[in-house]
């Protein structure tokens, strides 16, 4: 829609024949986004050589466990010039890879090349035009401020980053915390629970995004605190609202089967999770909503377990003259 209102001919990609026919021939795409009109310059094709001849921005939107397969099946159809983009929040389920990485294996491009588009972008907003601001982030500042020149227009407002690392970490680990807001709202425990999620949450994301590579400040930005903050509390959020159906008591397979879109919030706490270990990152948000997730753990006994960590300081960092005199 952002690229339609821009003056680009737009074509989605699609798996599904009879989604493609109802994209052009009503421009609707009602499973997904109901009662809203598409664009009229916005056309969905099966085929991936067509979708992709002559494109001069290419953006991977599937879901991080099938945008390898979706790659490949691009590779070889993209125009050499073509800047790539994506706006996929999470890791490779076996590999821990980054979204980026796994494009530029695949592409056969450099990483440095690779642009993610991340923020506070609920589909749901955008496509009504709402305002909207995000991160094009890249470790090529040609291409972060192209893409940020494709996209920027009166209600979609782009800055750039060069810390990609930081961008695609925090895209994708709130998500962890948006399923833990919901599963605290769900058991009712109120807007002071649900702030600590999200300070406490930020903190974790921030030790493990240092850890890979990733600035500090990125996280206190667009793709860090404000996606934190509009994943854990709109009504918009797919994580969000798992969690919230797991506190419900309904099983993660339940909730996956009635969702019917991605929660990429449940693969992303298995590596994370396994990240936090990689890097000997503590993670206790995380490996609470691993437990309950994964090993059967009551929603109410992570709490008290959260609650109930032995004493600390908020912040190394801030802690540290007393650390040092120690
Ligand atoms: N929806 C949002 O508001 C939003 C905003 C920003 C980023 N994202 C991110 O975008 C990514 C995609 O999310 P979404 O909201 O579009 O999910 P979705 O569940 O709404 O749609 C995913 C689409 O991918 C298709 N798909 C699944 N496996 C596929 C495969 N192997 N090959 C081809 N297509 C396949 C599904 O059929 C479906 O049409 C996620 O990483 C999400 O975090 C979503
Ligand atoms: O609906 P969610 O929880 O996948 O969140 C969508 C976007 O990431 C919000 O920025």
């Amino acid at each position: 829609t952002v690229l339609a209102d821009n003056g680009c001919d737009v074509t989605v990609w699609t798996r599904r024949a009879e989604q493609a026919d109802e994209i052009n021939r009503h421009h609707t795409n009602s499973t997904y986004l109901p009662n809203v009109v598409l664009h009229e310059r916005i056309r969905a094709v099966t085929d991936m050589a067509e979708a992709l001849i002559g494109a001069d921005i290419v953006v991977f939107a599937a879901t991080s466990s099938s945008v390898r397969e979706v790659a490949r099946k691009a590779a070889g159809c993209i125009p050499q010039n073509a800047y790539v983009v994506h706006a996929v929040k999470g890791f490779e389920r076996d590999t821990l890879k980054r979204i980026s990485t796994i494009l530029a294996e695949e592409l056969a491009r450099p990483e440095s090349s690779i642009v993610v588009l991340s923020g506070p972008s609920h589909a749901e907003e955008v496509v009504r035009r709402c305002p909207t601001t995000v991160v094009a982030a890249s470790m090529s500042k040609e291409a972060a401020e192209a893409v940020q020149d494709y996209f920027m227009n009166a209600y979609f407002r782009v800055y750039t980053n060069p810390d990609l690392i930081g961008v695609e970490v925090a895209g994708a680990i709130k998500n962890i915390i948006a399923l833990g807001a919901g599963l605290s709202d769900g058991l009712g425990y109120g807007d002071n629970a649900k702030a600590a999620l999200i300070t406490r949450g930020l903190a974790e994301i921030g030790r493990l995004g240092q850890a890979m590579g990733a600035q500090l400040l990125t996280f206190a930005g667009l793709a860090g605190v404000g996606d934190l903050v509009v994943t854990c509390t709109s009504r918009h959020s797919r994580n969000w609202r798992a969690g919230s159906m797991l506190a419900g008591g309904m099983s993660l397979d339940e909730v996956l089967a009635s969702m019917g879109m991605a929660v990429e919030g449940v693969g992303t706490t298995r590596a994370a999770y396994a990240l936090s270990r990689r890097y000997g990152v503590p993670m206790p948000i995380t490996e609470q909503l691993h437990a309950v997730l994964f090993e059967g753990k009551p929603p109410k006994a992570a709490v008290e377990a959260l609650m109930g960590r032995v004493r600390t300081h908020e912040s190394e960092e801030v802690a540290k003259a007393w650390l040092e005199a120690e």
